[in-house]
């Protein structure tokens, strides 16, 4: 579904990112870990043009038949949000300060071309259920919310239209891990609901641990190792990976559980409420 080749992404001065190929693909819950300035940020913002300025990228990036290095700025701001929806760390610079959270979700679905003003509403309501939110937060100024309850409800903003990829670069790293744990197993909800994608950036391995499908390990702008979660976590190849799971103490458990520290599904369930 997505698909990056040989991704290069370089400012005046430096290369940030070099050669980086990655592939995610549909439904599959993809992390990227790595120390930080190693590029992550700047790989997740490459894939559709988000780039800061002063910092451009060569190679190749493919979102299913179309290749988006050459695609139209127009074009690339209709796949934002519609297709790819980003899920930021600073949460709260999704909305604007003196905008209803109502305001947001409607103007939102505006901009991408729904016209009928009730259905625009329904779905901002079921947006904010499915993200356990009351529909009555729909009329408060983003100020009036908790930190978790923004953050959900950037969640449900960025999965409004039911995008097919879901860019979260540690998204619950400004939360309590209470907080950050309820999102991250409602992202997971709908994941399996919507059948999405997820580009999921973290320096968390519990996170990296409990929902990742395949894991892909970024070092000084490169991917020095990507594999299947068991894989990567059993029997790191690179020695950077080995290093990484040695500093994360939630995986270094004894037994029963395995040598990564997975723990079998059924020993988490009923830990996300
Ligand atoms: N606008 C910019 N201009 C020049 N260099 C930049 C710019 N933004 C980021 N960089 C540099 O690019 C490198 C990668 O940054 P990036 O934010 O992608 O790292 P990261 O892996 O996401 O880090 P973290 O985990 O701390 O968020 C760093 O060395 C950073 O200083």
């Amino acid at each position: 579904m997505l698909e990056l080749n040989k991704l290069t992404i370089r400012s005046r001065e430096s290369v940030l990112v070099e050669e980086v190929s990655l592939s995610v693909g549909a439904g599959e819950w993809m992390a990227l870990v790595g120390e930080s300035g190693s590029g992550k940020s700047l790989l997740s913002q490459s894939i559709s043009g988000l780039l800061p300025t002063g910092v451009g990228a060569s190679g190749s990036i493919r979102w299913n038949d179309q290749e988006l290095m050459t695609l139209p700025a127009r074009q690339l701001r209709k796949l934002r949000g519609k297709e790819i929806a980003y899920i930021f760390q600073d949460y709260q610079g999704a909305f604007t300060p003196f905008r209803t959270i109502a305001q947001h979700m409607d103007e939102y679905q505006q901009v991408h071309g729904e016209k009928n003003r009730q259905q625009r509403r329904e779905r901002s309501q079921q947006a904010l259920e499915s993200m356990s939110l009351s529909v009555e937060l729909l009329n408060r100024y983003p100020f009036q919310l908790s930190g978790g309850q923004l953050q959900r409800a950037a969640i449900a903003l960025a999965l409004l239209l039911s995008p097919r990829l879901v860019i979260a670069d540690e998204a619950t790293t400004a939360l309590d891990s209470v907080s950050g744990h309820r999102i991250l197993e409602l992202l997971r909800q709908k994941q399996q609901e919507t059948g999405c994608a997820i580009l999921f950036i973290t320096h968390d391995w519990r996170h990296v641990r409990r929902y990742a499908d395949r894991i892909a390990v970024m070092k000084e702008g490169k991917v020095v190792e990507s594999g299947n979660r068991h894989r990567v976590l059993d029997h790191p190849r690179h020695p950077y990976t080995r290093q990484l799971i040695a500093a994360a103490p939630m995986l270094e458990r004894p037994e029963p559980t395995l040598r990564s520290g997975l723990e079998p599904l059924h020993a988490l369930e009923g830990q996300s409420q």
